[in-house]
């Protein structure tokens, strides 16, 4: 899986920032009409298939399906309302969120993706019942996924990606750090860099 995992909140940041060599790319769209976020994930989709990056739309999993995107993200209460056999047959990619061992064995048994695992650091992007889940419990989760994907997310930053790593992570994925950043692009660019496997010297 890509450890990269960029996460928007407007499909022009995914055009700003893709180019810089993002590969993997949630559209994640609150609060906006559904026809603006119809027009947003066809613009966005369009745009990542002439860049060779995987969009993933986070909620609208009814869109996903009407626009033909491939991969989707679910939380726990996206998960009741979502068809996911529409989505399976549609062979649509499913990502979803775990934040407790309960949520995470249902999780499994979707066969998805990837899991997420978060908040691993504290975040400032919304409010969360859950508290920092840190390092520790990064490495319980990729034990207890086995083969499935996980991508941590929550406060990360690219001096804190070395222990995510480390710890057993695959992706890590990113919305404040870079959203607020002086120069996004060149944050973008940062991570990418902070994300490569690290080599050891000869
Ligand atoms: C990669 C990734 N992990 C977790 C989330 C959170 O999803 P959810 O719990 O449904 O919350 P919202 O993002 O919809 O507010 C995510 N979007 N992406
Ligand atoms: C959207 C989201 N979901 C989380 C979860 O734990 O499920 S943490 C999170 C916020 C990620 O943003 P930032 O990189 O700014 O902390
Ligand atoms: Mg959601």
């Amino acid at each position: 899986m890509e450890r990269f995992y960029l996460i928007v909140g407007h499909v022009g940041r995914l055009e700003l920032l893709v180019p810089h060599g993002v590969k993997l790319v949630q559209l994640r769209i609150k609060d906006q009409p559904k026809a603006e976020v119809r027009r947003q994930i066809t613009r966005a989709r369009d745009f990542c298939a002439v860049h060779g990056a995987q969009l993933v739309v986070n909620d609208y999993w009814d869109l996903a399906l009407d626009l033909r995107c491939s991969f989707v993200h679910l939380g726990q209460e996206d998960m009741d309302n979502a068809d996911l056999g529409a989505l399976r047959r549609a062979g649509v990619h499913i990502g979803l969120s775990t934040h407790d061992e309960t949520e995470l064995d249902r999780a499994l048994t979707q066969d998805p993706a990837y899991v997420a695992l978060g908040p691993v650091y504290p975040t400032l992007l919304k409010k969360m019942k859950w508290g920092p889940q840190g390092l520790e419990r990064v490495g319980r989760w990729k034990q207890m996924a086995g083969r499935t994907p996980l991508v941590a997310i929550g406060g990360l930053t690219p001096d804190r990606l070395p222990g995510v790593f480390a710890a057993g992570a695959d992706s890590a994925a990113v919305v404040m750090d870079i959203q607020m950043a002086q120069n996004p692009e060149a944050r973008t660019r940062d991570w990418i860099a902070a994300c490569a496997p690290q080599v050891a010297p000869a």
